[in-house]
């Protein structure tokens, strides 16, 4: 049976240090706790851990106008948070990871506001059919989180600007626009604030749970270490990664994600790959350079040399087989 529920606010709105506390409150998290944190961001983009921050985002003119890129360790697709956005994150172990429960708290709350909402997909939250939250999920070994924004009064024409959404993604989306499907519940309850928001989530936190909820701040010492942590989330290699020259770039969108694939050849060998995706698993993704490394540069030879591994978790084993098809179709 879990213990102890923790609730925490962060103060700041710097993405990279709010990002540097959800990490430090993962590792810290204990056996028999559940955390709930909640943040906000001051105009950022988030790109999902394997996503290409130079295709997701306009990079250059999201810093002009004094915004910022960050990249989160979870997978999954980019969005733009800025003070109309609330983020929450609830940190708890395997064992009692439960993303069902999780989302009861959010619908709990929005519900003792007037509510309604409902789960669609493989990570939205609607309110009238329309998206206000995003969802992403993140394990290493048995640390757990899920987190996900809400729209409270999200700026939706810098929303629609910063982000450049494939056209793959709106089509398999069945709309025309980014900015018309998502909602903020601003529209539907005009006087709602992000400390209403707040309340409502701490609250319905200690009712799913049926727990006191203990509220935390943190020391100086823990501030440092979060602050140094800060300065990678904030680093030039986090956030744009390395860029490898390519001969041959390759994309195709899933029921799982888009996934794309840049080789660079040498004597007719991969040399290197880099892939990138908005799926939300993400070891398959991560494994795949390895795999393709030193393969001879042929859609066969891929084909035969992806045949050789396996995943013992399904929607894994479901990822490399599509690949394998992606492979048995083209003919280079
Ligand atoms: N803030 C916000 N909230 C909800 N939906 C958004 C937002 N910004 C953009 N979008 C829409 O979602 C799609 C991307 O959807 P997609 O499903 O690809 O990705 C996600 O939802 C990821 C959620 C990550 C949540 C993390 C929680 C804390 S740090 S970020 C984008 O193209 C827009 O149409």
């Amino acid at each position: 049976m879990l213990e102890t529920l923790t609730y925490i606010e962060s103060h700041g709105t710097d993405p990279y240090r709010n990002l540097a506390l959800e990490e430090f409150l993962l590792f810290g998290c204990k056996e028999k706790e559940c955390i709930l944190y909640l943040w906000q961001n001051e105009k950022t983009v988030v790109i999902g851990k394997n996503q290409n921050a130079w295709k997701e985002c306009r990079t250059e003119q999201l810093e002009r106008d004094g915004g910022h890129l960050a990249r989160r360790l979870s997978g999954g697709g980019a969005v733009y948070h800025d003070l109309g956005n609330l983020n929450f994150t609830f940190l708890v172990s395997g064992e009692y990871y439960d993303v069902k429960r999780q989302l009861s708290v959010i619908a709990g709350a929005l519900e003792h506001l007037g509510l309604h909402i409902e789960a669609s997909g493989r990570n939205d939250l609607l309110i009238d059919g329309k998206k206000f939250s995003g969802n992403a999920f993140y394990r290493h070994g048995e640390h757990c989180y899920h987190h996900g924004t809400i729209m409270l009064d999200v700026d939706k024409e810098k929303l629609g600007s910063y982000l450049t959404v494939s056209r793959e993604k709106l089509k398999s989306k069945g709309v025309d626009s980014v900015r018309s499907r998502v909602a903020n519940l601003r529209t539907y309850l005009p006087d709602l604030t992000i400390d209403d928001l707040k309340y409502a989530l701490r609250q319905a936190f200690g009712e799913v749970y049926g727990l006191p909820v203990q509220e935390r701040k943190l020391d100086d010492r823990e501030k440092k270490e979060i602050e140094s942590r800060a300065e990678y989330f904030r680093s030039w290699e986090w956030l744009y990664g390395r860029k490898i020259p390519f001969q041959h770039e390759i994309t195709r969108k899933f029921p799982w994600g888009e996934v794309t694939i840049r080789f660079q050849v040498e004597n007719g060998k991969i040399k290197d790959a880099a892939v990138y995706s908005d799926a939300l698993k993400t070891g398959m993704i991560e494994a795949l350079p390895n795999y393709l490394n030193g393969v001879r540069f042929s859609s066969r030879s891929i084909c035969i040399e992806l045949g050789l591994y396996w995943s013992e978790d399904p929607e894994e084993e479901k990822m490399l087989k599509d690949l394998i098809e992606w492979m048995k179709e083209e003919e280079w």
